[in-house]
């Protein structure tokens, strides 16, 4: 179902400035135009713009304004629409909207403009994300990602995702009219080695969306360690000020304490936790377990240890806890004393200290390397919740379909599973049947947009 009654917004927001525009999409607005506005030469050409005057149905003049004027397909929405450039004071913005919406329109949702872009086809689902990222955007970085995204339609990598699974689905069907020929050996590992690539593809999109969102959402880092190895020293080194108590008495910091940075752009929460141990009393207990639940929330964690006392069971309690994680940065704090820990090899460290201020540059560089390792800017793609959330549905079906194959699963079922993963790779660009997911897209936007 496609709307195309005329929606009406002040595109250029309620407030006061030097010239406010009044935009209006819709199968009949052009009609509605020809009501209210009186230029010298009333042809409404397309692309074109003309000076006037908006009358109400009194012939009393509302505003001298400028319109523009857009045919279908040609617009912003793909509809016929025009856009009124109004005298910006609050109350001339009102009466032309409130006179546009007397003659027939009505009040656009927010995003309803972006929505009927999509819906008619100029932008796609990504595309559509990316403007509102654009909006959105508190430094130019974001800025950029959002605005390379916008420029293009599909990214690459999506479309070539839709022509294997397509070719997979041409081959699948080719197996289902000549049930005699045997998938070959050849054959079967050919698919597999497609579906491969496939899973494989999606993994790096994932991959992108997560870095994309970094810029928008923000990303987590978690400082751990045991008790008075310098973890609350470290996160007033890094927001710069004294935001945690330090003392020189272990088990200080009893609760989860955070602050926001912008690291390069990055929009970046650091908690500092509890030190852990094994608990002295009941209020430390219960601040090792926030610590423990915040681990798991962290994009990245920093795991401090003392480097000038020898190395413990509670560093081993530390050190099991980061054993398995890739995402880890081990800090050696203390640096300006003599050093008595040994790190296992398996680790890579950074000597800092808190005290000097030393090292902490380089901590935060390799920070931001970690959290943007692998990106190409390029080839990023800032997804919304319900995109990845499709994304991850396309990993599984991959898996699943690995297992089909693999089995020789009759082909007309293998038929379904590879259908279903189409339709996850089209929720990502957009073939989305549920409205409530598509309005989730756009009511985040601003009324006009
Ligand atoms: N006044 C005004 N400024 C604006 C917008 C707008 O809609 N109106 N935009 C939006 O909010 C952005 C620009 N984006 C736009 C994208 C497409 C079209 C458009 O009319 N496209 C037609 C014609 C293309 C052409 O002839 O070059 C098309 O795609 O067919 C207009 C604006 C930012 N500034
Ligand atoms: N020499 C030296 N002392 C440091 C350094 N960083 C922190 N300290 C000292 O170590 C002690 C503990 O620091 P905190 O930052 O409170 O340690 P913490 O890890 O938050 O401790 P808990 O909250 O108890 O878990 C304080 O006396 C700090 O002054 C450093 O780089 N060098
Ligand atoms: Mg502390």
């Amino acid at each position: 179902m496609i709307d195309d009654d005329d929606i009406a917004a002040i595109a250029s927001g309620y407030v006061e400035s030097a010239i406010g525009i009044i935009r209006v999409s819709g199968k009949n607005s052009l009609e509605l135009l020809k009501k209210i506005f009186y230029p010298k030469k009333a042809n409404f050409e397309a692309n074109k713009i003309y000076h006037g005057f908006i009358k109400d149905l009194d012939s009393k003049i509302i505003d001298e304004v400028m319109v523009s004027v857009f045919k279908s397909p040609h617009s912003y929405t793909g509809e016929d629409s025009f856009e009124i450039n109004c005298h910006g004071g609050l109350l001339v913005m009102r009466n032309v909207l409130e006179l546009v919406l007397k003659n027939g329109a009505r009040l656009a949702m927010p995003g309803e403009f972006t929505k009927r872009a999509f819906l008619n086809n100029k932008i796609d689902l990504v595309q559509a994300n990316a403007i509102g990222n654009l909006i959105k955007a508190k430094t130019q970085k974001s800025l950029d990602i959002a605005f390379s995204q916008l420029l293009k339609k599909n990214t690459t990598i999506i479309d070539n995702l839709r022509e294997d699974i397509t070719f997979l689905m041409a081959e699948n069907e080719v197996t289902i009219d000549h049930p005699d020929e045997d998938l070959s050996n050849i054959n079967l590992k050919n698919r597999l080695s497609l579906l491969n690539k496939i899973h494989h593809s999606i993994e790096k999109l994932l991959n992108y969306a997560k870095k994309g969102q970094y810029f928008f959402e923000g990303a987590s880092v978690v400082i751990i360690g045991k008790p008075n190895v310098g973890k609350s020293s470290l996160l007033n080194e890094l927001v710069g000020h004294q935001r945690a108590i330090v003392t020189e008495i272990p088990g200080t910091t009893t609760d989860v304490v955070s602050e926001m940075i912008s690291l390069n752009g990055i929009p970046l929460k650091i908690l500092d936790t509890a030190g852990i141990r094994k608990h002295s009393n009941k209020i430390e207990f219960l601040g090792i377990q926030k610590s423990k639940e915040v681990i798991d929330t962290a994009d990245l964690l920093i795991a401090v240890f003392d480097a000038s006392i020898k190395l413990d069971s509670e560093d081993e309690i530390i050190l099991n806890v980061i054993k398995n994680k890739k995402n880890v940065l081990v800090a050696l704090n203390k640096s300006d004393l003599p050093i008595h820990f040994k790190l296992p090899s398996k680790f890579e460290a950074i000597q800092i200290s808190c005290v000097k201020k030393s090292g902490i540059e380089t901590l935060k560089n390799k920070l931001y390397e970690m959290l943007l390792e692998d990106y190409n800017a390029d080839e990023v793609v800032s997804l919304n919740y319900s995109q990845i959330v499709a994304l991850k549905s396309a990993l599984m079906q991959t898996k699943k379909i690995k297992k089909a194959y693999q089995n020789l699963l009759d082909p007309a079922l293998i038929g379904i599973e590879l259908q279903l993963l189409a339709d996850f790779i089209e929720q990502i660009i957009g073939k989305i049947e549920n409205e409530d997911i598509l309005d989730n897209v756009f009511k985040n936007f601003c009324v006009g947009k």
